[in-house]
């Protein structure tokens, strides 16, 4: 194994922060509507670029200019589900990363079986909370993300855990699906999805420990987050990012 491939470090999270604020990559997100505007100040905060429409008539402009896409379940009905075969049908296609947040998949045999069927098409990642990891189970061939306490990810081989974050970030709805549009814009400047991933919730966590002190609760603490991820340095990320390795 090509250790400094496989091995994301501190030090990776910062270059591919900067890698980002360099490249400025545009995030296209299939996002529920109860946190459009929260997941794409987050992106913008990061340095990419969002955009979120989810009309059958624009999506394939919109996935042909985008470089990565991110498709989350929440909010999602008919249209939404065509929309997204078409969204990822183009990805594919384009040789384009996309991730994919299966939001609620536990709440919904429809939503589980609609969710294992994007799966199958192959999504560079899945992100989700932990029992919607536990539901989805094993993801051949895409690297597998439960966030929470502790974010673990894992390629089939190689695992690795993210120890940042703060307890005030399970307070605010969209966290989660702010972490899916962010990954995603670490994806679309770095190959290695294990790698690309590990920097980009290294980068949230750190962030969010860092706002944590200046917020009284979760309203004013989405805000000093999002101010937090815009100015946060490589510095910050070199001396508090908590990536650990935990391969067989
Ligand atoms: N108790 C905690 N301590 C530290 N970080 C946390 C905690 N809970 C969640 N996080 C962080 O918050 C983010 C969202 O994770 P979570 O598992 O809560 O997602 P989610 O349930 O899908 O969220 P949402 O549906 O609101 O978008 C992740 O970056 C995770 O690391
Ligand atoms: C609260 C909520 N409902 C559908 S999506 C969403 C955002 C967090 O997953
Ligand atoms: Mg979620």
């Amino acid at each position: 194994m090509n250790e400094s491939v496989s091995r994301p470090t501190a030090a990776d999270a910062a270059e591919l922060l900067a890698r980002v604020r360099a490249r400025r990559p545009r995030v296209h997100c299939l996002m529920n509507s109860v946190v459009q505007k929260f997941t794409a100040d987050g992106i913008t905060a990061v340095g990419a670029i969002p955009s979120m429409t989810s009309s059958l008539d624009e999506i394939a402009d919109f996935v042909a200019r985008a470089d990565v896409l991110t498709v989350n379940l929440g909010t999602l009905d008919a249209e939404r589900r065509h929309v997204i075969r078409i969204a990822v049908d183009m990805a594919n296609a384009g040789g384009k990363p996309w991730i994919l947040d299966p939001v609620h998949c536990d709440y919904s045999p429809g939503r589980l079986a609609f969710a294992r069927d994007l799966i199958a098409l192959g999504p560079t990642v899945v992100r989700g909370n932990r029992a919607e990891m536990a539901l989805i189970g094993e993801v051949r061939a895409s690297l597998a993300i439960e966030t929470g306490p502790v974010d673990h990810l894992s390629d089939g081989s190689v695992q690795v855990t993210v120890e940042n974050g703060h307890v005030w970030m399970a307070g605010v709805t969209g966290t989660g699906c702010l972490s899916g549009g962010v990954i995603a814009a670490f994806l679309a400047v770095e190959g290695n999805a294990l790698k690309a991933a590990a920097a980009a919730l290294a980068t949230t966590g750190v962030a969010a420990e860092l706002a944590a002190p200046e917020a009284r609760g979760p309203g004013s603490f989405g805000i000093a987050f999002l101010d937090t991820l815009a100015s946060l340095s490589a510095d910050d990320l070199l001396k508090h990012a908590r990536i650990r390795h935990a391969t067989a």
